[in-house]
């Protein structure tokens, strides 16, 4: 399919005309064409106006129907074949394996929200039938069920330009919920989303949607992401970035008229506990284990392990050691885009330059935008002194924290900002210590996993890839995974409402099968 540099404004295929994005070959560091145009505010209008017009007929849509648009454009995306992954190697840097992998992870998550969407349980109805005879008062007959938003914006990552971009977790969720999605190419792989985004719009095509049910916007600066935030028919919005882009959309839905809620996932560093007893039994082990977690895509994953505590002695001392080994080892990896490299490089500087920070061991050498590894220590003393020692560095960076006992590992899981995930390493002998932490984690993070790392997100339905801030702007959800979906919807309840008027969902012979909360308790529809 040849690459026109061009937007997708429902149906059509638009130039625009502010600007230009071009994108940049990592391995060469030449820009590859074609030059993309960014769009205007009045291509952006267009393009939420057809969100708008769309959003009724496809929010009334059979779920069966829904279900096989999202599995239209999982096969879609198939059909776009190797060109889609050369190009995507091109603009990312990302291996070959990397991005295949990738592209199943996505088809697979549209795949998997077709079924949530068949299933029909996102609807989460409820029952309580009327109690006339009730006293003192009688309860009125109450329904209620979840429906969508309204059109979603949804900004693609620059680290997961196909699981987590056009067509990614936030698209496939919106859409799943009944959302028609305009979505913000990032601007590092131009070409990876106007091939994904051609894929979705065939989809709507073939399954006889309204054109508005998908939109692709580019933005030459930030005019267009935020006019898209801004715009009153925009509901929600979908992110994975920096914490600084989070914020500034934060606070732009924050301050409309209307305000929207934005599911915004930033920054983590993502603590890996090292418990005494696994210190002492498998510590070199582990280390090895790190290491391969940490420099895995370059280390640009929000769920890289930036942050590794221990109990100072002769365990930490073995696992520092192998890591050590293992990071002078580690080969250079291309980043994503020069500015997330150059952003990489600075933040090492800035780690290594911080008062008793120790550069423990820096990677292999490498070409231009290739992130060598860096693994640093400091003491907990100086960890709780300095809160910058917490700020992301995306990329292959670790810190160790040498902590002088228990109380003062727990000190400083306390002073930590909300995070994604805490892993734990740990023996039975650890039990007792790992019961006192589970606690303080839960309130910390939004997964807590023991023995690995958090990189490597299963897309499951009891995952949750979220947490507090600023991990998240809003710990109560997840972007990963089947719960992914209730991000955008809202309950509605209908009170007496004549049988006539009810949705189908609601009805009493229950005509789509639904398992429902009939008074309080499940109730599974009889075959
Ligand atoms: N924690 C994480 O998962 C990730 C963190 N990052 C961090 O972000 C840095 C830059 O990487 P990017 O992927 O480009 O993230 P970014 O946050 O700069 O951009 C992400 C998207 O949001 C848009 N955007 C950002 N700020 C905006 C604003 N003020 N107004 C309107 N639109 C805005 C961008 O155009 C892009 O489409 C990295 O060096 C890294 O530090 C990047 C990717 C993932
Ligand atoms: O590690 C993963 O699979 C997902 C990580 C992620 O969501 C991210 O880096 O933005």
């Amino acid at each position: 399919m040849e690459l026109l540099g061009e937007s997708l404004i429902g149906a059509h295929s638009v130039r625009g005309d502010a600007g230009e994005i071009t994108a940049t070959d990592m391995t060469t560091g030449k820009v590859v064409g074609p030059h993309f145009g960014g769009n205007t505010k009045s291509d952006l209008d267009r393009a939420c106006g057809l969100a708008e017009a769309a959003f009724e007929p496809y929010r009334a849509l059979p779920l069966e129907k829904r279900a096989v648009f999202l599995e239209a454009i999982a096969q879609a995306i198939l059909d776009l074949g190797d060109e889609l992954i050369q190009r995507c190697m091109q603009e990312s840097g990302l291996p070959r394996p990397r991005l295949e992998g990738e592209r199943g992870r996505t088809v697979g998550q549209l795949r998997l929200f077709a079924q949530v969407v068949r299933d029909g349980g996102f609807l989460d109805v409820r029952i309580d039938p009327a109690l006339p005879e009730r006293k003192p008062l009688p309860r009125p007959d109450l329904r209620l069920r979840n429906i969508p938003l309204g059109p979603v914006a949804v900004f693609g990552a620059s680290n997961f330009p196909l699981a987590f971009s056009v067509a990614g977790g936030d698209t496939a969720s919106a859409l799943a919920a009944g959302c028609p999605v305009v979505a913000k190419a990032h601007s590092a792989h131009p070409g990876t989303s106007e091939l994904v985004g051609r894929a979705v719009q065939k989809a709507v095509k073939d399954c006889g949607l309204p054109e508005g049910v998908f939109s692709l916007l580019y933005d030459s600066g930030t005019a267009i992401g935020q006019g898209l935030v801004a715009d009153p028919r925009i509901k929600a919005v979908g992110f994975t970035g920096s914490r600084r882009g989070g914020l500034a959309l934060m606070g732009i839905a924050a301050a409309r008229p209307e305000p929207i809620p934005v599911y915004a996932e930033m920054s983590s560093i993502n603590p890996v506990l090292l418990l005494p007893g696994a210190l002492a039994a498998r510590g070199a082990e582990i280390a090895r284990a790190f290491v391969g977690a940490l420099t895995l895509g370059a280390g640009q994953f929000c769920t890289n392990p930036g942050l590794v505590l221990g109990i100072d002695g002769e365990g930490l001392q073995a696992f520092i050691d192998a890591a050590k080994a293992a990071v002078l080892d580690a080969p250079a990896a291309t980043m994503l885009t020069p500015g997330i490299f150059n952003a990489y490089c600075s933040g090492v500087e800035t780690l290594a330059g911080h008062a008793g920070v120790e550069t423990l061991a820096r990677g292999k050498e490498g070409t231009q935008f290739q992130g060598r590894a860096g693994l640093f220590a400091t003491t907990a003393d100086q960890f709780l002194a300095q809160h910058a020692l917490q700020d992301e560095i995306f990329g292959a960076s670790s810190l160790v924290v040498r902590c002088r006992d228990e109380a003062q590992l727990i000190s400083v899981l306390h002073a930590i900002e909300g995070q994604l995930t805490a892993a734990l390493h740990l023996t039975e002998a650890d039990h007792p210590l790992a019961r006192r932490l589970l606690p303080l984690l839960e309130r910390k993070v939004g997964r807590i996993l023991v023995g690995g790392f958090g990189t490597g997100v299963e897309v499951a339905h009891a995952m949750v890839h979220g947490g507090p801030f600023p991990s998240t702007s809003d710990g109560r959800t997840t972007s990963v995974g089947s719960l992914a979906i209730s991000r955008f919807l809202r309950p509605v309840c209908y009170q007496d409402l004549p049988a006539g008027l009810l949705p189908e969902a609601l009805r009493d012979e229950n005509p789509l099968g639904l398992t429902r909360r009939m008074d309080g308790k499940v109730a599974t529809p009889t075959a």
